[in-house]
């Protein structure tokens, strides 16, 4: 079968369906379930979780504020069963219109191979070609190479929303952002949770005042195993699991009913078998692709041929992947106009407690760049009136910029909402805004928590001309 349009992966390719495509054909081959990672088991699932969790949190943050609540009790059942009520019907509709409501579209309920550049192998055996191929085929969790990995009560992100009873003891495996999002809503639900890490450090890619900060905070949250290697998980005498974890001669042997295992993803390249079509695949197992998102091959674009999402970009963050999605879209309805990616100023939230929230460069990668023309400020949300509100003492906006132009070249935030908080410097380096115009051209709420992001951008203590807005 000869198709105009073949979409392999259901996620942020879904979306490249549009108008232009009803009186043409295409496929979507789809091997998991439709819609991809981030409605089924990323992105929405988790925030769905992590909110109730936070809530389920508030007696502890109350009580040093004066104020006495007591938690009745946590249903995991029920809100499991509420998220993946809303969230299951949503993949189902989606599969539904595709499958079934649009006759041009045909859905490919199964794995497809590369066996050419044009030409894809189904799991069926079926062969099916088209001119355009857009590959949107994502990452997938990674597993350790350690005994044990199959055992029941041992998870990824994929499986753990959605079991049986929310467990008394969970070890979570991994210091990155799965690891973070997970141990603080598990925490926060009231499991005993204990994070196993290799380094010294959680969030180690973010800035390190951030890395540094959060492992204190989370430290405080829950238990933190540093420079331990996993060895082997076993069934445990009297608890489900048995994780080990060894360091030189010693061993923690921890027994507990669950396992987190967070430890990366990676792209999806060789399920798609991107090799065999003679496609270039990075060494981290990434897709290469031009600015305009075409395939290479031999550092040539492919005709016809473009990736988006996990299985190309570094960033794996779905507001990514829809943006190269529009990309794609665009570049195929106008090929004599491409249009590249814009990649400047991508924001990075983590919803962990406390949230996390990141935009360009870190310190030292801004530091390499402008050397001593850099300024940084970092204010403590405690030197805020809202912040005397919450009697908050970890969270903190760190900014930094270009002395000389007052250009934003980065910010980190940790602490209440920091996903939100972030938003205003993401705007400013968008549109070329300076961090003192930034700062004073626009009002600012008094006494709204905003003013932690004024009160940074003005600590950097840049000059200003003498019309600057006062
Ligand atoms: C636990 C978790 C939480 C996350 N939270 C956030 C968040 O809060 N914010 C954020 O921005 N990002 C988050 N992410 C990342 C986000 O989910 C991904 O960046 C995004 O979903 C990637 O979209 P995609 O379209 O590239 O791939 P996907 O949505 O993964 O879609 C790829 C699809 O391709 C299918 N496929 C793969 N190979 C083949 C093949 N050979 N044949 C047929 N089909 C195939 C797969 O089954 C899959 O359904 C999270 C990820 C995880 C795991
Ligand atoms: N809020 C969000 O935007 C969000 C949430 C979840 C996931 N994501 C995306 O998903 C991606 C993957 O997240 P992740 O946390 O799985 O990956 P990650 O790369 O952030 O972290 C992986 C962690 O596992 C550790 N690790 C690797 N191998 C190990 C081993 N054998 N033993 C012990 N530890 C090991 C690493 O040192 C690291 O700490 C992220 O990069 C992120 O872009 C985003």
């Amino acid at each position: 079968m000869h198709y105009d349009l073949i979409i392999i992966g259901s996620g942020s390719g879904n979306t490249l369906v549009t108008p232009f495509w009803d009186e043409k054909k295409v496929a979507i081959v789809e091997g998991g379930v439709f819609g991809g990672t981030c409605l089924n088991r990323g992105c929405i699932p988790t925030k769905m979780f992590v909110y109730p969790a936070s809530l389920a949190s508030a007696p502890a943050e109350a009580a040093r504020l004066g104020v006495s609540l007591r938690l009745e009790g946590v249903d995991w059942p029920g809100i499991r069963d509420r998220i993946f009520g809303r969230i299951d019907p949503i993949s189902a509709g989606g599969r539904r219109y595709r499958a079934e409501d649009l006759d041009n579209v045909t859905l490919y309920e199964e794995d497809a191979r590369f066996v050419s550049a044009h030409e894809l192998l189904l799991d069926s055996g079926e062969r099916i070609s088209a001119d355009r191929i857009v590959i949107a085929a994502g990452s997938r969790a990674v597993l350790p190479d350690v005994p044990g990995i199959d055992l029941p009560g041992v998870h990824t992100s994929d499986s753990i929303m959605r079991i049986d009873r929310l467990p008394k003891r969970l070890v979570v495996v991994g210091g990155g952002v799965v690891a973070a999002e997970f141990a603080a809503l598990f925490s926060g639900l009231g499991t005993e949770v204990i994070q196993v890490i290799r380094g010294r450090h959680l969030l180690r890619h973010f800035d390190p005042t951030v890395s540094e900060r959060f492992t204190e905070a989370a430290a405080q949250r829950w238990e933190l195993h540093r420079e331990w290697e996993l060895a082997s998980i076993g069934a445990g005498s009297d608890t489900d699991v048995e994780v080990r974890f060894s360091r030189r001669d010693e061993t923690l042997a921890l027994g507990v009913d669950a396992v987190l295992l967070a430890t990366g993803r990676v792209p999806n390249s060789d399920r798609v078998d991107a090799a065999a079509a003679g496609f270039d695949v990075l060494p981290d197992g990434r897709m290469a692709v031009d600015g305009y998102q075409r395939v290479l091959s031999g550092g040539e674009p492919v005709e016809g041929v473009f990736a988006l999402g996990d299985v190309s970009n570094p960033y794996q963050l779905k507001h990514v992947a829809n943006r190269e999605a529009r990309v794609v879209s665009h570049n195929l309805e106008h090929p004599a106009r491409l249009r590249a990616t814009d990649y400047r100023a991508v924001p990075e939230a983590v919803f962990a407690r406390p949230q996390v929230a990141s935009v360009g460069l870190r310190e030292e990668e801004a530091r390499e760049l402008v050397g001593e023309d850099l300024a940084v400020a970092v204010q403590d949300y405690g030197s805020t009136a809202y912040g005397w509100a919450m009697e908050d003492t970890e969270g903190f906006a760190k900014v930094l910029a270009r002395r000389s132009t007052g250009e934003i070249l980065g910010a980190h935030v940790v602490g209440h909402e920091a996903s939100i908080l972030i938003q205003p410097i993401v705007q400013a380096m968008v549109t070329g805004t300076d961090a003192y115009t930034l700062a004073r051209g626009p009002y600012w709420p008094h006494p709204a928590l905003t003013e932690v992001i004024e009160n940074a951008l003005l600590s950097l203590g840049l000059d200003h001309p003498d019309d600057a807005p006062l």
